[in-house]
């Protein structure tokens, strides 16, 4: 093993960050250095309001820190345009959001396909999922985005043209995290992804999800409060008043 395995360069690298919403107000969240390896698969946890999901949207590009510099995958994301912020998202990170965000007038396998219309990269990575005899790009964006909605027990919804309106909320947000996986993003951002699940099927469901980023390689930064899942991370970060302990 070489110096370089042992120490990979970090996909994710926060450096003196500082967040406030404004600009009278004190910092929401302090973080000298956050490092996250390629690969790596970490909890974020800590008490409500504590600033987890704002971090999230931070790693993403959403929004911007007051001071600091965040690198994501070698890249400087601060310092980018909101619209290079966009591209770079849709590219690199699959986001499974807090309330989702789903669009109600798009099928399920549409709202999983829409990262696909965004990143030409995310649609190449996503057919290149499909081996076998050549297909049509649709077509074969349409079979790998059945497959993730099979994996999570959708495929059937996906078939039947259900309105992902008349989804349960737990449906709903698997297929938020579908839409996530598609095209394999080198990131893997999830707030709260079992919420809406009951106990028994939170498990299974952060199994696949890791499953899934193992195999793509993909790193995984989840917020939960469920300590129960813990065990299944390689690392814990918790924040307490904006600051990681
Ligand atoms: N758009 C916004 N404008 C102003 N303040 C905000 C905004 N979004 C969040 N906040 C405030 O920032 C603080 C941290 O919110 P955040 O959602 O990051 O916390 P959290 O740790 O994810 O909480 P929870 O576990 O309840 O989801 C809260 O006090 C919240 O009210």
């Amino acid at each position: 093993m070489t110096r370089q395995d042992l120490h990979p360069r970090p996909i994710v690298d926060l450096d003196g960050l500082r967040f406030r919403w404004r600009s009278n107000a004190s910092s929401l969240l302090s973080i000298e250095r956050l490092r996250i390896a390629p690969g790596e698969r970490i909890l974020i946890e800590g008490p409500s309001g504590s600033g987890k999901t704002t971090l999230l949207n931070l790693l993403a590009g959403v929004i911007t820190p007051s001071q600091g510099r965040i690198h994501i995958l070698g890249q400087r994301l601060d310092t980018m345009t909101a619209i290079a912020r966009d591209h770079f998202r849709a590219d690199h990170i699959g986001y499974v959001f807090q309330m989702f965000n789903l669009i109600p007038y798009l099928s399920i396998l549409e709202n999983v396909l829409l990262p696909c219309r965004f990143s030409r990269r995310r649609r190449e990575r996503a057919q290149a999922m499909r081996p076998g005899p050549r297909q049509r790009t649709s077509q074969a964006l349409r079979a790998e985005a059945l497959r993730l909605l099979e994996q999570l027990d959708l495929g059937e919804a996906a078939c039947a043209k259900q309105p992902v309106t008349q989804l349960s909320v737990g449906q709903q947000q698997r297929v938020a995290a579908a839409r996530a996986l598609i095209g394999a993003p080198e990131i893997l951002i999830a707030d709260e992804p079992t919420s809406a699940l009951d106990a028994d099927r939170r498990e299974d469901f952060l199994q696949l999800l890791l499953t899934e980023c193992a195999d793509s390689k993909m790193t995984l930064i989840v917020v939960s409060h469920d300590q129960a899942l813990s065990a299944l991370f390689d690392r814990r970060v918790r924040l307490i008043n904006g600051e990681i302990h």
